[in-house]
């Protein structure tokens, strides 16, 4: 706050005012009294020593006629003593009994009402004007105070940014999904024309310093739109009805200048689960939430107002404001890879001479896991630490020390990893995503990293390519292979498995102790639901207890058959891996190097893959037969094959090796009338 807000501020002069009342009641009348008791008080006044006396409803105050020694008092002309019960009465009694001094009024009552409750009010008032006074102040801007339900003008902020896509480097993705809310808010009739609904809210998230607000930025920057900003810890007020008044003010004025973007940055603060953790709901929170979702469901077609929100904990936000219609759009913003990172420092490397030995790229190579705000950081740190030797250019050197700054200096959470480290977690993330590539019923993993996020050392995805609503069992023994890949590379690669699969198997496991135990999927347990294992289940805890719907003799043989599941499983990822292990270990070099690999790159790694064989068809007992006719075909699906597309599944399955092996079917197995007797 600079000098001259300070001036303006309310609060401050209402302080200077009561501090300087209060500093004249003070003096003329605690000012120099000294403290005596009641019956000093009473000889005092039976002596005729007293000048004069005022008596309040809880002192009596004496002025003595002159300089008196009283007890170890020295040479005092002003006493005080306390008026409470019997004892004030005895001075009030001993001065009536006197000749009434000067100024003395026997009646406290009398004494002025309207003095004695102003000088009662005065140091609360105080404090009320101090409290005031600091409330503005916490709220970062000195004149607010009186304004509560008026303009809220300044307490988001208006303006137009002159930032672009081109300023945020690294997060293409981002930029591209955004690209599309830029284009509605340059120019609203293309898409009104053609009926398209337009989303009401995009909500980025990602770790702190990524870029959100930049991004956001840069999209009322692209569509040249006003920028209100507000941050979710601002909606949080003292008063109640404060925020969800604000949010109502700040969209109004937004759809007064629209087309307009609404920042809400940390939505978290506001948009937390509501009733969420014990005690209930925060009021005010929920009450500002519950607004921000009113004036969200209020936009009409017409309305050109784009909401976009940041946060780093998406997931604690309440599921209302995720439904569709709200903030139905969500985009990712990552820390950036070695490349983004590498562009990231260029663009904030203009301006900043370096010495022509820089290599930007080996920076990149050194900062992984750094933000974008943190690698803007390296280099200024860099800068400042050349200005500091008075250098001109900024050297290798000086880079070096400011990483070692940025990484020291605000502790960061993930512990750097050994080289030994990366490299298990190389082969780990690489066996994962290798073992997927060779099974047949896997999607395509869409990513790799070694790039340590949270408590993961890296981490493989794969994207299912359609939405789907129930897995096959070659589906999820493929998910058991490949959820054991990474931890069958390490086996496999070190001879000396690492801890970091532990999370896999507790996944390995849930999905096979559920074919076995829900989905009918094992031979030994057959199509049988075993619902309770026995565990009581109290609050999300397993809290023990005996009443298991299934005999100990059930579940041993569950046990047995979640084991041979796992070790099936871990038999298929190692022959995977053993048959591509040339392509896994281009897979880790390339890994190593670029921390980072997406789908296009990993397809053409994995283009010569050798594929697993098919799994032989599955009966779940070895007393039913193999029908080896297909499903139905559908007209469309005939002209489809007419016209020599390929129709995966409705391909007659001439070829079958039965499961368990058994003796060629006998006659009547096959043929085209065939039905299926197994499970319906
Ligand atoms: N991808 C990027 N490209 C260029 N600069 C970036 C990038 N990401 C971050 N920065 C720099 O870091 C600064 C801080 O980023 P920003 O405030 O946008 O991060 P944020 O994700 O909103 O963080 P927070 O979650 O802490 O609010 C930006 O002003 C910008 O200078
Ligand atoms: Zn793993």
């Amino acid at each position: 706050m600079n000098g001259k807000k300070l001036l303006r501020a309310p609060g401050l002069w209402m302080i200077v005012a009561l501090g300087a009342a209060l500093l004249f009641y003070m003096a003329s009348n605690i000012g120099g009294y000294s403290r005596i008791d009641t019956s000093q008080a009473v000889s005092l006044i039976n002596s005729d020593k007293v000048e004069s006396a005022k008596v309040t409803p809880d002192s009596v105050s004496l002025t003595l006629k002159q300089k008196q020694d009283i007890g170890s008092l020295k040479g005092v002309e002003r006493v005080e003593a306390d008026y409470v019960d019997a004892r004030g009465e005895q001075i009030v009694n001993a001065l009536n009994a006197h000749q009434p001094p000067k100024g003395f009024t026997d009646d406290p009552q009398r004494q002025g009402i309207f003095v004695s409750l102003l000088m009662n009010l005065l140091p609360i008032l105080l404090l009320v004007g101090l409290f005031w006074f600091f409330m503005s102040q916490a709220q970062g801007g000195g004149s607010k105070v009186m304004q509560f339900g008026k303009s809220k003008a300044k307490l988001h902020s208006k303006d137009m940014p002159t930032t672009k896509f081109a300023d945020v480097a690294g997060a293409d993705e981002a930029v591209e999904e955004l690209k599309e809310i830029k284009d509605f808010l340059a120019d609203p009739e293309k898409y009104e024309r053609i009926g398209a609904k337009i989303p009401r809210g995009v909500l980025l998230y990602g770790p702190p310093g990524t870029g959100k607000t930049l991004l956001a930025r840069a999209v009322a920057g692209e569509a040249n739109v006003p920028f209100y900003t507000i941050s979710g810890s601002d909606f949080v007020e003292m008063f109640v009805g404060v925020g969800a008044s604000r949010v109502r003010d700040l969209f109004t004025q937004a759809k007064e200048n629209s087309p307009a973007i609404i920042f809400v940055d940390e939505i978290d603060a506001v948009g937390r689960h509501r009733g969420a953790g014990l005690g209930g709901g925060h009021d005010e929170r929920e009450q500002t939430l519950n607004q921000l979702l009113v004036e969200m469901d209020g936009f009409d077609d017409r309305t050109r107002v784009i909401l976009i929100a940041a946060t780093n904990r998406p997931d604690i936000l309440d599921p209302a404001l995720l439904r569709p219609g709200r903030f139905d759009r969500q985009i990712a913003v990552e820390a950036p890879d070695m490349g983004g990172r590498h562009h990231i420092l260029q663009v904030h490397a203009q301006g900043k001479p370096m010495a022509k030995d820089v290599d930007l790229m080996s920076v990149a190579r050194r900062t992984p896991g750094f933000s974008g705000a943190e690698l803007e950081n390296v280099l200024n740190e860099a800068a400042l630490l050349t200005a500091r030797t008075n250098g001109t250019i900024i050297t290798n050197e000086a880079l070096d020390e400011a990483i070692d700054r940025v990484i020291a200096g605000p502790q960061k959470k993930s512990r750097p990893m050994s080289a030994k480290e990366r490299k298990v977690t190389a082969y780990h993330e690489g066996g994962h995503a290798l073992v997927a590539a060779a099974m047949n019923n896997t999607d395509p993993v869409s990513k790799i990293t070694i790039m340590p996020r949270g408590r993961a050392l890296g981490y493989t995805m794969v994207l299912p390519t359609d939405d789907k609503y129930s897995t096959t069992r070659n589906e999820l023994l493929d998910q058991l292979a490949y959820a054991l890949g990474g931890r069958v590379a390490e086996e496999m690669v070190f001879h000396d498995p690492s801890t970091g699969a532990s999370n896999d198997i507790e996944k390995a496991t849930s999905i096979a102790r559920k074919m076995v135990t829900q989905f009918g999927m094992s031979e030994n347990v057959g199509a049988v639901h075993l619902g309770n294992s026995g565990g009581e289940v109290f609050l999300g805890r397993d809290m023990g207890g005996n009443n298991r719907e299934y005999s100990e003799d059930t579940a041993s043989v569950i046990d047995r058959e979640v084991r041979k599941l796992i070790e099936a499983a871990h038999d298929e990822a190692w022959r995977a891996l053993g048959n591509n292990r040339d392509i896994l270990d281009a897979l880790v070099l390339e890994l190593l190097e670029k921390e980072t690999l997406e789908a296009a790159r990993l397809a053409e790694i994995f283009a010569n893959v050798r594929k697993e064989p098919k799994r032989d068809v599955w009966l779940s007992s070895a007393d039913r037969h193999v029908s080896t006719r297909g499903p139905v075909m559908t007209p469309a699906e005939e002209r489809a094959l007419a016209a020599g597309k390929n129709i995966d599944d409705n391909e007659p399955k001439d070829e079958v090796t039965l499961y368990p092996p058994q003796p060629p079917a006998g006659p009547g197995t096959q043929g085209p009338t065939d039905t299926d007797p197994g499970l319906g």
